[in-house]
Formats: C-alpha cells, structure tokens, sequence
C-alpha cells in the first residue's frame, strides 16, 4: 500500500482554528494509503522533514500549508523517488490552483489517496527553487511589507499594496534572453512556471507548467490608467492581450540592476540582489494531483 506522509505548517492559513490531524484521519481512504502526520517547527524545517520522508520511502509528501510551504517540501524533494503532493491551506494556493488540486480540505485529503502522478518543470533563480511564481520589483516589495503587516489575508495583501503603490518607484535593468539584451525600466518582473500568484491573479496565463519554459512578464512602469489595466488583466486573465504588460518565453535569463532589487520566491520576500540568474530545470519534480 503506497505511503503518504503529511507535513502540516501549523501556522498557515487563516483559520487556526482547525483540528488538521483529527480532519485528515477522518477524511483519507484507509483502504489505499497508510499515512503519517508530522508538524513543521519553525521556517524551513518542511525542507527537511520532506527528505526525511522521501528518505524513509513515502511515496507522497504532503505539504499542509500555503505556498510558503509547498515551496519548502518541494525543494526538499527535488532529486528524490517521492511526489510532493498539496493540502491547501494558504491565502492563495497558487500552485494547488493551477494543478486544479481541490482547496477544500476534506476534497484534497481524498484526491491524495487517488492521485495523477505528473512530472512538473522546476524554476530556479540565484540557486533557489521556484514552483509557482518568482519575481522582481514591486510584488516582491510588497512581499516583504506583507510579512511586516501582522494580519495576513487577501484584505491585507491589498491594503499593503496599495499603500506602496504611492510612492514605489521603478529600477533601470538589463535583461538578457534568447540572444538578446532588453534595457528597460522594471517595475514588475515576473518569472512564471505556473499561471497565478495566487487567489487566481493570473500573472501568466498562457504559462504551461510542463513546457520547459518560463513566462516571463515585464511591466515597465505603472501609472493609474496601466495599474487598472493591469489589475483587471489579472482578475480576467487577459493580461497578454490587455497591452498593459509585455511578454517573453524563455529557460535561462539574466538580469543586471541599476540597484539592489527586491525578489520574492513564490510569494514570500526572498532578499536583495542587483544580479539575477534564473534558469528552469525541466520536469525536475513529480507532483500527486
Ligand atoms: N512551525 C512554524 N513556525 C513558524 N513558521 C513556520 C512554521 N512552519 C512553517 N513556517 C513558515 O511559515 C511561512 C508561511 O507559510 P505558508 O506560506 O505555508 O502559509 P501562508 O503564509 O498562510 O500562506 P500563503 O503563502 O498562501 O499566504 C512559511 O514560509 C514557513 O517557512
């Protein structure tokens, strides 16, 4: 009987509510999967509980969280025989959404007992992996101001964001691609492997997680008018045909900034740089779905 090991982020999500162990024993199908609980102790440790598990011959490792989380267990299990499976329990779910992985709990617990096992392409960008979304500029500096706000959820995500709004300004950047250098002005910079960031704001929409590409979107500037295109092109996913964003494909891209610039890793703020490397590996992790 194949081998499923959950691995719960006690804190994500916005209901703590929840008793997850006891929903989880109620809702897996006994008859076709021996599973195991265990519970994330501080950031960063789902990495290693997930090659723990792998190690141990899970043939599933489910991450109980956000993104966040998925982002953890899934580097954990890159290079290893186990499928990173998902129990969404984010605000935005960005990578469960695009797998079409249900967002209930009691429907996602029962579709990892019975799962389509698919290979997925990976991202990664200065060596750090990607699954979702990565990307520079203004999201990423919302990012960061969102980890600082103390209440998390999409109210929040949208005060924050429009409270920065006013006074974020964009970097000049070189970026290379396909042969080509690009100098323009970023404000946003976005290197989709799936098609949302989340909550179904659809960065990318044509992005094709099993393509061996990364969908790159470039906003140079966003003055009132764009950033209602911008907003409605992603609430509508016609982002590409509104004309408010520009888009490239590519698997390895390299960017040069005029200054420090802010990247976010699937959602969470991951640093500054003022050089970017970003690459994809194709199929480089199986997913339950
Ligand atoms: N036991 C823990 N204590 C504190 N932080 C943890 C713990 N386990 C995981 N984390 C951290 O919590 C962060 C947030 O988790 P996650 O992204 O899964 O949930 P979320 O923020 O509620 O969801 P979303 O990203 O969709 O908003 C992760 O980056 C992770 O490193």
């Amino acid at each position: 009987m194949p081998r499923i090991c959950f691995l719960i982020n006690p804190k994500s999500g916005t209901d703590r509510r929840q008793d997850v162990p006891a929903l989880i024993a109620q809702h897996i199908d006994k008859s076709v999967a021996d599973y195991e609980i265990r519970l994330t102790e501080y950031a960063g440790h789902a990495e290693t509980l997930a090659r723990q598990a792998a190690a141990e011959g899970f043939r599933t490792v489910v991450a109980v969280g956000g993104d966040g989380t998925v982002n953890e267990v899934g580097r954990g299990l890159l290079g290893t025989a186990a499928a990173l499976g998902i129990v969404p329990r984010g605000s935005g779910n960005g990578l469960a959404r695009h797998l079409r992985i249900p967002l209930a709990l009691p429907a996602a617990v029962r579709r990892m007992c019975r799962p389509e096992f698919q290979r997925i392409d990976v991202g990664h960008i200065n060596g750090r992996a990607f699954f979702c979304t990565a990307g520079l500029g203004f999201d990423a500096h919302v990012s960061k101001m969102f980890a600082q706000a103390g209440t998390r959820g999409l109210s929040t995500y949208v005060k924050v964001a429009l409270r920065e709004y006013r006074h974020y300004q964009p970097t000049a950047v070189a970026v290379t691609l396909n042969g080509q250098t690009l100098h323009t002005d970023c404000y946003v910079l976005a290197f989709a492997n799936a098609a949302q960031y989340g909550n179904n704001a659809y960065i990318a929409p044509l992005a094709d997680i099993r393509d061996g590409l990364l969908d790159l979107c470039l906003i140079d500037s966003l003055p009132i008018v764009r950033a209602v295109r911008v907003s409605l092109g992603l609430a509508l996913g016609n982002l590409p045909a509104s004309g408010a964003a520009v888009f490239h494909t590519s698997r390895h891209i390299r960017v040069q900034a005029a200054a420090p610039l802010g990247f976010h890793i699937d959602g969470d703020y991951a640093g500054d740089a003022q050089e970017f490397e970003v690459a994809l590996t194709p199929l480089a992790l199986e997913v339950a779905k």
